[in-house]
């Protein structure tokens, strides 16, 4: 038994179905980690849905910001961007079972693999948030999404403040200051202030502000994220056990594997090239 995690698949579902038969992926031995990201920007958003539903048990994925889109698109009245390759997804016949199966994944996932306490969200962890922590944050949000209040929240989750998060943030604040956590953070400072608008590599940091894996943690928890294509699946300068995902398949990069018992990293190119 193997368990291995991928990066963002974000619609690269020829390519997902290539990394499975290069690793010999066995969904009745072997076991699948996915960093959320399903969907969007690539071709074949709604095949790579329908593949990793049908794979059931073998495989934990996390929500990422462009699957919570789709939730907010298709079930809290927000609009489509111009770039988005969602409609496939929402004219589909089983559209609401995919749905459905979405919204009831988790925020985060941990467990003890190679040895290794191992927790996986979308975007990467506060440095201020124990592992602990971060697991009961996470499950405020999927409580929510779980509710009959899901719909009204998804329809308020968008937003950028507050930018930095306080234990005592209630409400609608406090959800979507968890959700950004999660699921949109990059660069932070060092009150944990998120900045919301650098996107591309390390030097495209504002002053003041560095990625959050440079900021020492009081633990040695491995930290598994996509989410940031322009790292290349690097971590340079990394003050934490981090394991950066997304290799940018959908920019023309590769899908990466990484096998959480062994260490060992498999890819294959993008087909966007
Ligand atoms: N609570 C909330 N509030 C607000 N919005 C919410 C939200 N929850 C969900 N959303 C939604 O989130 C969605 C995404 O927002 P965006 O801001 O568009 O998404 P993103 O995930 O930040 O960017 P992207 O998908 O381009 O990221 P990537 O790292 O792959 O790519 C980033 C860049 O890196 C570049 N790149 C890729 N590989 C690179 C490389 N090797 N080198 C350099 N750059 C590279 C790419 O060209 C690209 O420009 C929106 O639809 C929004 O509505």
């Amino acid at each position: 038994m193997t368990t291995y995690a991928i990066g963002d698949l974000q619609g690269c579902h020829a390519e997902f179905v290539e990394l499975l038969e290069t690793l010999g992926f066995d969904p009745r031995r072997d076991r699948l980690w996915l960093a959320g990201d399903l969907v969007n920007r690539g071709p074949g958003s709604l095949d790579c849905l329908r593949e990793v539903e049908a794979l059931g048990d073998a495989v934990l994925t996390v929500l990422g910001n462009h699957d919570l889109h789709l939730l907010a698109v298709a079930r809290g009245g927000a609009t489509l961007n111009r770039k988005d390759t969602l409609d496939a997804i929402l004219a589909a016949p089983d559209r609401e079972r995919l749905l459905d199966w979405l919204q009831s994944r988790p925020m985060l996932v941990r467990e003890t693999l190679g040895g290794e306490d191992t927790l996986m969200t979308h975007a990467g962890l506060l440095p201020r948030w124990s592992p602990d922590q971060a697991e009961r944050l996470a499950a405020e949000v999927e409580v929510m999404l779980s509710g009959e209040q899901a719909g009204g929240f998804l329809e308020r989750m968008y937003g950028n403040a507050p930018d930095c998060w306080r234990d005592d943030l209630e409400g609608i604040d406090r959800l979507r200051a968890i959700v950004n956590v999660l699921t949109r953070m990059r660069f932070i400072d060092a009150e944990g202030r998120l900045d919301f608008a650098a996107k591309e590599g390390l030097d495209s940091a504002p002053a003041g502000f560095a990625p959050w894996f440079r900021y020492p943690r009081g633990d040695a928890t491995r930290l598994v994220f996509g989410h940031w294509a322009a790292l290349q699946g690097e971590t340079p300068g990394s003050r934490v056990n981090a394991c950066a995902l997304d290799t940018g398949c959908v920019w023309g990069g590769s899908l990466t594997a990484l096998d959480l018992e062994r260490g060992e990293r498999i890819s294959v190119p993008s087909r966007r090239r």
